[in-house]
């Protein structure tokens, strides 16, 4: 991300004056922006995932985001990767330019509702040219994003070829393009978005499901979490049972037909054909996905003996997707190997077949930490599940000596606001 250009330097300053306002208000901010603009703009509730409107997530991500923005307004090369990440994901959906321009009339108003006579002229004008310039530079990403994807620039239909239980809780879909013309190809580790009109909402809904096998011609797959939510008495009641995965868990089926967008997102698959590149898959729950779709497509030729490590995380074999699908390959190529943490092993579960070690995964509990290829200065290592993991597996691999450009995940997250 270059400097910047539309901003004057007292603007500039007064961004960065702002930030303690934002720390105290940002979340209202952003809530009162949503109410107005999803009230005058009701068509936009199909591109807002409601669960997370419903539980707050979505007005504290935003609140985070302006936070970063903010706080960052004179070196914005630090927030190149999470632009990178919002702008694959605005592509999935497919923003285009002028949803920018009813985002900034509202964010603006927003402002001035919440924070009154402190919204002086001077500042509301620094905050309209600092809106338009991240606005301009991520249209700007987003139009070659669009560019990127094969003339493929709207939603389209898909027929659902296949629909198979994986897990307890996950099950696949596989997609194949109503057309029956051939899918353009995809680096493994990226996702498309679905979309299914939801009866509850009386609108459609958008999710985004990691592809979940190697790039094939006929059909893309996708191994969907059934999201139950969280009961209301309960503790942590924050999470709404998922609009899009129940669903396609429960009235989605073989024969029926899905909108998709075209593969995106900035985590992947580094080189497909460089065998001296060890690969650690690290991965707890559904974040299997993505990684399993590396994992086929690196094992899907025979003659590679490149090493690979697939680690996962569940809390038990009854819950844990791929399981057989992984043994087995395992036990096929010596190159190949896995280790299954389950937390909670039931009695039908097994200590070496269906897991190797009780717990959470620890990679200090890797039988040697060359199972990890420490000593090859290349491997790369992927990494995918909750955040929190996510960030305890980067520090864990860090604390071994493995350098940040080897560790790739993709964290959704934006960081929040500090109370
Ligand atoms: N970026 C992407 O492409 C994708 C990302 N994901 C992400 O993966 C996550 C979904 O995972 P889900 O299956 O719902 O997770 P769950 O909450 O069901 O947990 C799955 C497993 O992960 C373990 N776990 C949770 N937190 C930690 C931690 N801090 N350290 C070690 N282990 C942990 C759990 O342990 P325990 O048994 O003790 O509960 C459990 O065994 C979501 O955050 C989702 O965003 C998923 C798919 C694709």
């Amino acid at each position: 991300m270059g400097s910047n250009m539309g901003m004057a330097p007292d603007q500039v300053q007064l961004i960065k004056a702002t930030v303690p306002v934002l720390v105290d208000h940002g979340n209202t901010i952003t809530t009162v922006f949503y109410r107005n603009m999803l009230a005058a703009h009701p068509e936009l509730n199909s591109v807002f995932n409601t669960a997370n409107q419903a539980n707050g997530h979505q007005p504290r991500a935003l609140a985070g985001a302006l936070y970063a923005y903010a706080s960052h307004i004179d070196d914005l090369g630090a927030l190149s990767s999470a632009v990178e990440l919002i702008c694959n994901k605005h592509a999935s959906l497919y923003i285009k330019p002028d949803d920018y321009k009813i985002v900034g009339k509202y964010l603006l108003e927003a402002m001035a509702e919440v924070l009154g006579a402190a919204l002086t002229p001077e500042i509301h004008a620094a905050w309209a040219a600092a809106y338009w310039q991240l606005a301009d530079l991520m249209i700007g990403r987003e139009n070659q994003l669009y560019q990127q994807s094969n003339g493929w620039t709207d939603w389209f239909e898909f027929k659902v070829a296949d629909k198979v239980k994986e897990s307890d809780e996950i099950t696949s879909f596989y997609l194949a393009p109503a057309d029956g013309k051939p899918l353009p190809a995809f680096r493994p580790g990226q996702y498309i978005s679905v979309q299914v009109f939801v009866p509850d909402l009386k609108y459609p809904q958008a999710r985004q499901y990691s592809l979940s096998d190697q790039p094939r011609p006929d059909y893309y797959r996708i191994s969907v979490k059934k999201e139950k939510g969280v009961d209301s008495a309960a503790p942590d009641a924050t999470a709404h049972a998922g609009y899009v995965s129940n669903l396609l868990h429960d009235t989605v089926n073989k024969g029926d037909t899905v909108k998709v967008s075209h593969p995106c997102g900035d985590f992947f698959l580094s080189a497909t054909d460089e065998p001296a590149h060890p690969v650690v898959l690290i991965s707890a729950g559904v974040g299997l996905t993505p990684l399993t779709s590396i994992f086929n497509t690196l094992t899907s030729k025979p003659s590679s003996n490149r090493k690979l490590h697939f680690i996962h995380g569940a809390r038990s074999s009854s819950v844990r997707a791929f399981q057989d699908h992984i043994s087995s390959l395992t036990k096929q190529y010596p190159n190949l190997q896995a280790t299954f943490f389950t937390s909670q092993p039931s009695e039908e579960d097994t200590q070496g077949v269906d897991y190797h070690h009780v717990g959470r995964v620890n990679l200090d509990k890797l039988a040697s930490q060359k199972d990890l290829f420490l000593d090859n200065s290349q491997t790369e290592y992927y990494v995918c599940g909750p955040e929190k993991f996510m960030t305890d597996m980067e520090s864990s691999l860090k604390s071994q000596g493995v350098s940040a450009d080897r560790i790739k995940m993709e964290l959704f997250g934006t960081g929040g606001v500090p109370h």
